[in-house]
């Protein structure tokens, strides 16, 4: 595919998420299945989205000057395409980006269309972008400077304060590195790292998982050792696994389990021995459980269909011996490979999903054994969902209280992080490059 090709490929995408709320990670799939894109294009694919939507009210900002009229949403994704790669992407030549621009333009629309994006880019050009330093208000600057909507820059901040909320936008921003999680039933870590680095790739030990590496450099997924050894799951995700504290021969339920990430890994840590009843609400997802564990070998998963708040018509009281309860949340941890999230979820949403998580930790906490563990999770950064649910679970309920032992199990790297409180643990993306993830693990008197 040439570089043209894969702009307006990009193009498509931008627009297919921007207006009609489709999924950034799924459509660049798709595209690269479809078009069968060389690595090469992929990453320039990746760039152009991911950029450009990461950077969508920045760049509405520098571009509103220059833009008088309403303009189709095409060519408002085409001309924000093109802002960003003059302003962020040094190897590409201004005139470059402006001639591949028109071009689209008159292709996609017509020749009046590409003389407008011409002018509109050369006046750019020509008298440069407004400066952002124009923003008075620090949390509107901060909002428009890293393209979060306003609303959920002040939610940061009220919860953690400006700096935390500053270098948490910014990290945003940025994306990370890959991480996978070692079937060590099957091999070793250190053994994976060995014909990795003999085939190129570059890695690193995880400090939050014995089972995890985390990928430097270099394509993993296409390594033959990939599909029946290796899970791709961040190492927040893989803390959870090391946080269950769960022995071979357990009864376990996991109550939101698809794909399966987590569910694999108790699993593992169970040394395949024991039982581990995995549920979640879509059948189609739970397939994927199933999929996940027997690619890496793994018998004891049973994965079910079924609401979790309704799992008291299945099981008669105390049964498990562990519980994980890794709930359906806002994903406001995950911003930095989802970035559609920060423009489709609403304040509402965090009530509405607080509501649900509310509603999973009384229907599951039930059927813990007496002296039994239950380790809670999200993906996000927001205390309604995090903290303030466990605060207030724990007040309604005395038979349960916080793990004692939890924080002192925690690996190292995780002491006197800020976001370690009695609560449990709420990881920034910005503290050990991971996702934004809470977790906290509970037990029954
Ligand atoms: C955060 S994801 C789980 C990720 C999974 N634990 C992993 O590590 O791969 C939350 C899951 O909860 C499921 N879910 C949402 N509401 C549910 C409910 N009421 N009962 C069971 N599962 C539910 C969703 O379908 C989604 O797959």
């Amino acid at each position: 595919m040439t570089q043209k090709t894969v702009r307006e490929a990009a193009l498509n995408i931008l627009v297919r998420v921007g207006e009609s709320g489709g999924y950034s990670n799924l459509l660049i799939h798709q595209s690269i299945e479809k078009d069968g894109l060389n690595s090469k294009d992929v990453a320039l694919l990746t760039e152009l989205v991911y950029g450009t939507l990461q950077r969508r009210d920045t760049l509405n900002f520098y571009l509103s000057p220059f833009v008088k009229r309403k303009v189709q949403p095409w060519v408002k994704w085409l001309l924000y395409m093109a802002i960003y790669q003059m302003q962020y992407l040094e190897k590409i030549p201004d005139h470059a980006i402006i001639h591949e621009s028109v071009e689209m333009a008159k292709k996609k629309g017509h020749k009046g269309i590409g003389s407008f994006v011409n002018g509109v880019l050369r006046t750019v050009q020509r008298e440069g972008l407004p400066s952002l330093e124009s923003i008075e208000d620090p949390v509107e600057r901060l909002a428009i400077e890293t393209s979060h909507p306003k609303w959920l820059v002040e939610r940061f901040v009220r919860w953690y304060g400006i700096d935390q909320a500053k270098s948490m936008c910014y990290r945003n921003l940025h994306t990370k590195e890959v991480s996978i999680r070692v079937q060590t039933l099957k091999i070793t870590r250190e053994e994976v790292i060995e014909t990795l680095q003999k085939d190129g790739i570059e890695v690193e030990r995880s400090k939050l998982s014995p089972q995890g590496i985390i990928i430097k450099k270099g394509n993993v997924f296409r390594h033959p050792l990939f599909k029946d050894y290796l899970t791709v799951q961040d190492e927040s995700s893989m803390l959870v696994g090391e946080m269950m504290d769960v022995q071979a021969g357990m009864l376990v339920l996991d109550a939101c389990s698809a794909p399966g990430g987590k569910t694999t890994h108790i699993a593992e840590k169970m040394g395949n021995v024991g039982e581990i009843h995995a549920y979640d609400l879509h059948e189609k997802k739970t397939k994927l459980v199933e999929q996940k564990a027997e690619e890496l070998g793994l018998t004891i998963v049973e994965a079910k269909q079924g609401d979790s708040r309704r799992l008291g018509e299945i099981y008669d009281g105390e049964t498990f011996d562990r519980i994980l309860l890794d709930a359906p949340c806002s994903g406001l941890g995950v911003l930095r490979g989802k970035p559609d999230i920060k423009y489709q979820k609403s304040e509402q949403d965090i009530v509405n999903l607080s509501k649900i998580q509310r509603e999973l930790l009384e229907a599951v906490s039930p059927l813990l054994k007496s002296g039994g563990k239950m380790v809670y999770s999200t993906c996000t950064v927001d205390k309604e969902e995090n903290e303030q649910l466990i605060q207030t679970f724990l007040e309604d309920h005395s038979e349960y209280e916080l793990d004692k032992a939890f924080q002192q199990e925690l690996p190292e790297v995780c002491q006197g992080l800020p976001g370690l409180s009695d609560l449990g643990l709420q990881l920034f993306p910005h503290d050990l490059n991971t996702d934004g993830f809470f977790l906290t693990r509970l037990v029954k008197k």
